[in-house]
């Protein structure tokens, strides 16, 4: 898409590009109907344009708008001569590149050649991650909130020393996150250590986080560093960290501020080079409230935080890691094929998984075994078979009834403007009117 508003150039540039598809735009409002039509993989831009054609005003509101639109457009920012600072916002806004104009069609032509082949890359990229369903590794996903999660993961696991706070339900993932985290940063090929506060009592918990000197206490036998020094370098992964007992919780605090450690008994501090992460299915605000949890040490650990949502909030998610489980533990115990069921994929579907993804995995666990046949079926992993047949999920009825729910309301957000529905839905008013039609959707309803 070629956005300007002068119409010599428009042409011109129409011309120097015939080798693309290219639609026009003239300001703000039209680039936006044509964005929501077509999609266009690459757009350049004029930021001088109507009503404030002298000014950057418009240019950059649009800039924006279409980045949240479509984030993945590659935008060209074509600015004024010598009008650096306009060039370095946009880019720092989202923009893919800028040109200063006048520019030569033959330049512009190789920076838009390449805007097209990163989008396919990326697209190519998005597409295969689809199919292989592993969003992260270990993590199977096709939920766009989980999805959502995955890619936090990512960006975060590059700020090596970023602190990081996993809030989930029991089950729900926050340990494989955590060694995806780890996998993913620049200390992979370091340790990973994993440590459960709640499952370590009190009295244990210090020696076992901050190691001990021989002596220090009956039945110190021989030095022994913790769990803290063994990750050096690597990443300490604090599992329950809701259950850390006070006193700890000061001396996990030092440690955070002051990157030293001091064993049980020892005289000298340890430098220990680690990137914390730390989970709890509890509500952390909650336990600070009662006075249970330091505030304090919370903001230390939670520079990012993450919220995993709940197995029952990620629809389709249950049959798709029970395919993948009753796999698993079918070649694990010698079962050769198996599958699941129709109504065994129905009842995973409509249970309410309490325990989450954990709960799921040993459910589908024992069924392999218990299966007569290789078919699991609903009866074989104790589930009751809801009434709703397999037939009422087609694909056509899904996409009609997303497609009803969403121009019903769009219709109702822009107060029946048939014009403005269309625009904002993408497609022409005729075609607007056939899927009212269709639908039995009135303009006033
Ligand atoms: N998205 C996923 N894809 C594949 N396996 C998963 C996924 N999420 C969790 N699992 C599996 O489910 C089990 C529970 O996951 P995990 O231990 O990470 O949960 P958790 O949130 O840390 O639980 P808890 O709070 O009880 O410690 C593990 O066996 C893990 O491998």
């Amino acid at each position: 898409m070629v956005v300007e508003d002068d119409p010599a150039l428009q042409k011109q540039m129409r011309w120097a590009f015939d080798d693309y598809e290219t639609v026009l735009a003239s300001d703000r409002e039209s680039a936006i109907t044509q964005l929501r039509r077509h999609e266009p993989p690459v757009v350049t831009m004029d930021l001088g344009l109507p009503p404030d054609p002298d000014g950057v005003s418009e240019g950059f509101a649009l800039l924006q708008e279409m980045l949240s639109l479509a984030p993945d457009t590659k935008v060209i920012v074509l600015t004024g001569q010598h009008d650096r600072e306009n060039a370095v916002r946009a880019v720092g806004l989202g923009a893919y590149d800028f040109f200063a104009k006048p520019f030569e069609p033959e330049l512009l032509t190789l920076t838009i050649d390449r805007a097209f082949r990163l989008y396919d890359l990326q697209r190519e990229n998005t597409r295969l991650k689809a199919a292989s369903g592993a969003a992260l590794e270990g993590v199977l996903t096709r939920d766009a909130g989980m999805l959502k999660v995955c890619r936090t993961v990512e960006k975060v696991a590059s700020a090596h020393n970023v602190t990081v706070a996993l809030l989930g339900e029991s089950g729900t993932g926050k340990e494989v996150l955590a060694r995806g985290l780890h996998t993913l940063s620049s200390r992979a090929k370091e340790r990973f250590v994993a440590i459960n506060c709640a499952a370590i009592p009190d009295t244990l918990l210090e020696a076992e986080l901050f190691g001990y000197e021989k002596g220090a206490f009956t039945g110190a036998v021989k030095q022994t560093p913790g769990k803290i020094e063994t990750a050096d370098k690597g990443t300490l992964f604090l599992d329950e960290i809701g259950d850390l007992p006070m006193p700890l919780q000061a001396k996990l605090l030092r440690f955070l501020q002051e990157r030293v450690i001091e064993r049980i008994g020892g005289r000298s501090e340890i430098p220990v080079d680690v990137r914390v992460v730390c989970a709890t299915h509890q509500n952390l605000k909650r336990l600070i409230e009662t006075g249970a949890f330091r505030e304090d040490l919370y903001y230390r650990l939670a520079e990012i935080v993450i919220d995993i949502p709940p197995l029952r909030d990620r629809p389709g998610d249950a049959s798709l890691l029970a395919h993948a489980f009753v796999q698993r533990f079918a070649s694990e115990n010698g079962r050769g094929t198996m599958r699941l069921s129709d109504d065994a994929v129905s009842a995973i579907e409509a249970h309410r998984w309490p325990g989450n993804v954990r709960e799921l995995e040993n459910c589908v666990k024992r069924a392999v075994i218990m299966a007569e046949d290789n078919r699991v079926t609903a009866e074989d992993l104790g589930l009751a078979a809801p009434d709703e047949a397999l037939e009422m999920l087609n694909l056509r009825q899904v996409r009609e009834a997303a497609e009803r729910a969403a121009v019903a309301n769009v219709l109702s957000r822009v107060n029946g403007n048939i014009a403005r529905a269309a625009e904002v839905l993408g497609v022409s008013r005729p075609t607007l009117y056939d899927l009212m039609n269709r639908f039995g959707i009135k303009k006033e309803a």
